[in-house]
């Protein structure tokens, strides 16, 4: 029973509102749009303007990222003149925390207001045209981390968080997919932006050979160890969610090669594209809707 109800691990709805309260305490500011970075994407935070820096040690309940990469600070502040919470750095399944405390930052940006989460993340690129520095964004996923009961909505319902069965066939907001690829076309970013299907394995191992090819087979066109379960909580919680991952490495497809995929090199090209990423998600947020 233990390994899918982690029911000591899911902070209760006035738990998760208590955390919400006490970081809108202190900042003025009142985000309707939370953005995660992903692995090297920290760098986002930067456009951030009159910030309030939390570390996420001095949030109780918060898990804590211990993979480099992931600063671990919440960042509230100003994008573009709209008042956002960013999170710079994000905690994992492999990490060893169950996908339930992966819900609490995200529960956690919808009760401090929260209406749109942007997610992004480094990925594998499976599909064979895409090259490394791509920028894929994300269509649809494969839960292959769910399929092995891997969920962070596993447990007891909280109905005043969401429902008990949420749909997922419109987990990836189509209006903002639009108003990104408009926006990849005005910047003259549209030769390297791509829109596909991630699909996400706990980790921390790269794949196999097999594996990769396992994925292509089934539609993947690029693949991670996160996201997902952001993306099902902040559904689940009513959010809008648009999401994007960085083409940080190509899979190794073939056997008996030499390549191998390495963190660092995923960190680098997360620096190698930090300026246009910060430069699309600016532009997007300038013109995004924010009742
Ligand atoms: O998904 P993010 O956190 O961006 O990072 C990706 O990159 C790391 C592996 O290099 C893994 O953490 C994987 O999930
Ligand atoms: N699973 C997985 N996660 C990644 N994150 C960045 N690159 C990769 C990759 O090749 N595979």
């Amino acid at each position: 029973m233990r390994t899918l109800f982690i029911d000591r691990e899911v902070l209760s709805y006035d738990e998760v509102k208590k955390i919400a309260d006490s970081l809108l305490a202190q900042t003025p500011i009142r985000p309707k749009l939370g953005i995660i970075c992903g692995s090297g994407l920290g760098a986002l935070a930067d456009i951030v303007e009159d910030r309030t820096v939390i570390p996420y040690e001095k949030i109780p309940g918060f898990p804590v990222s211990t993979v480099p990469g992931h600063e671990g600070k919440l960042v509230i502040g100003k994008l573009k003149g709209k008042e956002v919470v960013l999170m710079q750095g994000r905690a994992h399944c492999y990490e060893g925390y169950p996908p339930q405390k992966i819900a609490v930052p995200v529960r956690t940006m919808k009760m401090m207001g929260v209406q749109i989460l942007f997610v992004t993340c480094a990925a594998g690129g499976i599909n064979d045209s895409y090259q490394v520095g791509d920028i894929m964004i994300i269509r649809d996923h494969i839960n292959l981390a769910g399929f092995a009961g891997i969920n962070p909505l596993v447990g007891m319902n909280d109905n005043r968080f969401g429902e008990r069965f949420p749909p997922m066939s419109d987990a990836y907001d189509r209006q903002i997919r639009a108003l990104a690829k408009a926006e990849a076309k005005r910047m003259g970013l549209d030769p390297f932006v791509r829109e596909g299907v991630y699909s996400m394995m706990v980790g921390p191992n790269f794949e196999t050979v097999t594996e990769c090819r396992l994925l292509r087979l089934v539609g993947a066109d690029a693949t991670g160890m996160s996201t997902v379960p952001e993306v099902l909580v902040a559904r689940h919680c009513g959010m809008r969610v648009f999401a994007m991952g960085l083409i940080s490495n190509l899979v190794i497809s073939e056997y008996d090669v030499d390549e191998k995929a390495n963190h660092e090199e995923v960190l680098e090209t997360g620096q190698k594209r930090s300026k246009d990423l910060q430069n699309l998600v600016a532009a997007m947020v300038e013109k995004l809707d924010l009742a």
